[in-house]
């Protein structure tokens, strides 16, 4: 195989309360990356797409190519040669799990063109390392899902424990970004090292909840769970009427809104597509009051992950 091209989905992490533990992947949009071989050997980003200029060019710099160093460096591969294309589908900063879609993306493609040495799953510490490229930080709440599809659990970093688990059928997503950056490097720079033990045992509650929720198809208890008296607090500040935004989603029958990973965007989980889509536009239109343009994604929970578009 000479030349292969893989779709990565956007993806939600946090999903409330599990900060760095919990993150679904959605539908649409997702990053596209094309990798062809060369003869000379080495990584080189041919083009990108989508990002006006402003993603690095240099390929250890670059979430979608540094995590094919890495893979390169523990398949001890030196020979090994590529041109790499990015479609960036989304905004950067923008708590879609940007980074991570490349970093997929990337991964999975030279994994394949290489005859898959690796599984799916094997392939996850080294998309994190893309997030590490990013932001400083290998979290695997955005990688996970995008890499292995639906609603993800991270047990454990260290060891890493990281697997699916089920989801109500008729549970939609509406992911709304409004028109700012915010660098998860200083959304988690801000966060606070110690919590409370009245907190954690909140947070504790509502993470059993959620769980207990998706599993047993339960909507009620799920948009009771969506509650996060931890992150959510301290990074809320940062997105221009997240209150108010929040407060239009719930009343329009959102089981429950918060930050989608470390923002600017928001995401609402809803029962049934109408109400998402409502739900969306009222939190578009809360936005708008703000002077703030939003645009907004409605979706199941992407089940599959990354899907090879074409190879040859
Ligand atoms: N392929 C890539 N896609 C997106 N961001 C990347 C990529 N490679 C490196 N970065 C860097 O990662 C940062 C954006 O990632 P992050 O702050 O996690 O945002 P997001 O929430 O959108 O993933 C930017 O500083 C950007 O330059
Ligand atoms: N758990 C991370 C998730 C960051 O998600 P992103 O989509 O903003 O990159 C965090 O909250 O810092």
């Amino acid at each position: 195989m000479n030349y292969i091209k893989v779709f990565a989905p956007a993806t939600v992490a946090n999903v409330s309360c599990g900060f760095d533990i919990f993150g679904f992947a959605i539908e649409e949009p997702g990053d596209i990356v094309e990798i062809r071989r060369r003869d000379e050997p080495g990584i080189v980003i041919k083009d990108i797409f989508g990002d006006d200029g402003r993603l690095p060019r240099k390929a250890e710099k670059n979430a979608v190519t540094g995590v094919m160093l890495h893979l390169l460096k523990h398949l001890g591969i030196t020979d090994f040669g590529c041109e790499v294309t990015l479609h960036k589908n989304m905004p950067l900063g923008s708590g879609m799990g940007s980074s991570a879609a490349s970093a997929v993306a990337g991964v999975v493609a030279i994994n394949e063109l290489l005859d898959c040495p690796l599984s799916r799953a094997d392939l996850l510490p080294f998309a994190m390392e893309g997030e590490r490229i990013a932001s400083g930080s290998a979290h695997a709440d955005n990688v996970g899902p995008a890499l292995l599809g639906g609603f993800v659990i991270i047990r454990s970093y260290a060891p890493l424990d990281v697997f699916s688990i089920p989801v109500p059928g008729d549970l939609f997503c509406t992911l709304v970004h409004p028109d700012i950056e915010i660098n998860t490097k200083d959304a988690r720079y801000i966060l606070r090292d110690e919590v409370s033990l009245k907190n954690t045992i909140s947070q504790m509650g509502n993470v059993a909840g959620l769980v207990a929720g998706l599993m047993m198809e339960d909507y009620d208890l799920i948009g009771r769970s969506m509650v996060d008296v931890i992150i959510e607090p301290v990074r809320s500040i940062l997105i221009p009427d997240f209150n108010l935004v929040k407060q239009a989603a719930l009343d329009h029958g959102a089981l429950g809104c918060s930050i989608s990973g470390s923002g600017p965007s928001m995401f609402a989980l809803s029962r049934g597509v109408e109400n998402a889509k409502k739900v969306g536009e009222v939190m578009k239109a809360t936005f708008a009051n703000a002077g703030i343009e939003a645009t907004s994604h409605v979706s199941l929970i992407n089940k599959g992950g990354p899907v090879v578009l074409d190879k040859n």
